[in-house]
């Protein structure tokens, strides 16, 4: 028979575990929910190699609107609601508006200077404002009379050589930012516009290097030591850096100097800071704040208007009825232009569900708090990488009824005259809080004038294939932070020649018979 003392003994045995989990538990502050973690490596094995975003949409079956991973001791929150952003990102922004620190952008490549990846600090601050002024205001540089020749423009070369819409597109996003920033109108071969692919593929391509962050001494491995690339990647990648910031900048304020530039942001800055002895106030920031708007720009628009040809292949009925809106509302003698904006609700609808069906950043970019917070309950440590899951916005099939089709009828206005209930995509594909972004409206704005250009001027159509069927469109997007399309094999015909001539007037007035201004 057990004495009473070990009895008592292995009851202690049993229950004090039970007790000291249940204190520490208490002590230790309720994280929110997420997959399993390990000791030391947390919830590493539970990361996707690539989309995540899409995984994370997975996860809020189990888990809800907020995701919590843990990665070797590095906190990340995943959030998957519109509200939850709002609130965290933009109600509580003075918590959440930094950056994770990159190891492989920042230090090893030079891409500190890109605001998009700056600490929330008064460089930022400072960068930010500069932006704002200049790409929030109508007046400066007449930015809408700018994006309205080069769309134009861009629609008549696509239709002399629809093949090469992609290059068109692209070369109409590199054109314009340039020309708004630096006043540099662009040639066939710029060197500038090639700096900004190389800067996408380097930016995009440090993705692959994210272990830097989890392991930060590795930086110093020299580039012979086997098996390491990275070292050389990033050598190439400081040169492009470098030249992306000063190159420019440098050109631009030398015209200015010699009274030969063109209005832009950069002359119209480098104006208002010039001081009487010549030097110029603020010179770095306002260098790094023309250059990380020409970096954040190009490749976002151009996956935005990339989306909308897609749509259109996608969607026939759709791009029928975007064209019959334009012949009601705009006519057959003239071309859209920006004040029929509000008279073209189907047009914004087709907008809107580009951006949905874009999804150009579906992580946006990642945040990172500076204070502790408590959020419905849940601890949210200071240190902690937070992104706001565009992409569960956009394709959660709970709010959107067969998210893969593309169909523009989502947003138009109710029947009975009230607004649509669901949270419009210009609302969240841009970001939140302090660190959304300055190009919003720009971006919005020439989306707007080339679809409503192709509209009016184009049919967008399959291609027929050798065995007769037409050929689907191409609708695999890249897989990086800030996704991009390929070209579609597709027809993209004139549909009049009374618009046809319409077109090539626009253009002839606004750039001359060769359809191209001097280059400068
Ligand atoms: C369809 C086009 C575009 C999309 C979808 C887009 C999306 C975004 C997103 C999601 C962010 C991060 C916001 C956040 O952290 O909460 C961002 C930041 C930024 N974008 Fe855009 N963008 C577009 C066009 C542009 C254009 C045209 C410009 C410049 C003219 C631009 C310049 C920037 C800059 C400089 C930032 C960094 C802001 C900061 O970190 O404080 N973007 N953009």
């Amino acid at each position: 028979m057990l004495d009473s003392k070990s009895m008592w003994m292995d009851v202690f045995r049993i229950v004090a575990p039970a007790i000291f989990l249940y204190l520490w538990r208490r002590r230790t502050p309720r994280r929110p929910p997420g997959p399993k973690r390990l000791p030391i490596i947390g919830s590493l094995l539970q990361m996707p190699s690539t989309s995540l975003w899409e995984k994370a949409l997975e996860w809020r079956r189990s888990y809800g609107d907020l995701v919590y991973l843990e990665n070797l001791g590095k906190p990340m929150l995943i959030i998957n609601s519109y509200e939850a952003a709002v609130e965290l990102l933009g109600d509580r922004s003075s918590k959440y508006s930094s950056r994770p620190h990159l190891v492989m952008a920042i230090d090893m490549e030079g891409w500190g200077w890109n605001l998009v990846m700056a600490p929330y600090d008064d460089r930022l601050r400072k960068g930010r404002a500069y932006q704002h002024r200049f790409f929030n205001s109508r007046e400066t540089a007449n930015l809408l009379g700018a994006q309205l020749s080069e769309a134009r423009r861009a629609v008549k070369n696509i239709l002399e050589n629809p093949s090469k819409y992609k290059e068109e597109i692209s070369r109409l996003l590199g054109g314009l930012i340039m020309l708004n920033v630096y006043g540099h109108r662009i040639t066939s071969d710029d060197r500038f516009v090639k700096l900004g692919v190389s800067t996408v593929e380097y930016v995009g391509g440090t993705e692959k290097y994210f272990w830097l962050d989890f392991f930060p001494l590795l930086k110093y491995l020299p580039g012979w030591f086997p098996g390491v690339n990275f070292p050389r990647v990033a050598k190439e990648a400081r040169k492009v850096s470098h030249a992306l910031l000063h190159e420019p900048h440098d050109v631009t304020k030398r015209r200015f100097q010699e009274g030969t530039s063109k209005e832009c942001m950069t002359t119209i800055l480098l104006a208002e800071n010039t001081r009487e002895d010549g030097s110029i106030f603020e010179e770095d920031q306002i260098r790094e704040a023309a250059a990380s708007a020409f970096a954040g720009g190009v490749h976002t628009t151009s996956t935005a208007i990339m989306t909308f040809v897609l749509g259109m292949l996608k969607n026939p009925k759709a791009q029928r009825l975007g064209q019959s809106e334009i012949d009601r509302v705009v006519g057959f003698d003239r071309l859209p232009t920006f004040e029929d904006k509000d008279n073209l609700p189907y047009v914004q609808a087709i907008c809107e569900e580009v951006l949905r069906y874009a999804s150009v950043a579906p992580l946006g970019f990642p945040h990172y708090s500076t204070e502790d917070d408590v959020y419905q309950g849940y601890h949210i440590p200071a240190g902690t990488t937070v992104m706001p899951n565009q992409w569960a916005m956009s394709y959660n099939p709970e709010v959107h009824e067969e998210p893969f089709a593309f169909r523009p009828e989502r947003w138009l206005p109710r029947e009975d005259g009230k607004e649509t209930n669901r949270v419009l995509p210009h609302n969240y594909s841009f970001g939140f809080g302090r660190r959304a972004c300055v190009g919003q409206k720009w971006a919005e704005h020439l989306l707007f004038i080339t679809a409503a250009t192709f509209l009016a001027t184009c049919n967008i159509e399959k291609e027929i294939g050798n065995d007769g069927k037409p050929i689907e469109p191409n609708d695999q997007y890249g897989s990086g932070f800030a996704r991009s399309l390929g070209a579609s094999k597709c027809k993209i015909t004139s549909r009049s020649k009374k618009v046809s001539s319409l077109l090539e007037a626009a253009v002839f007035s606004d750039f001359g018979a060769k359809g191209e201004l001097e280059a400068w």
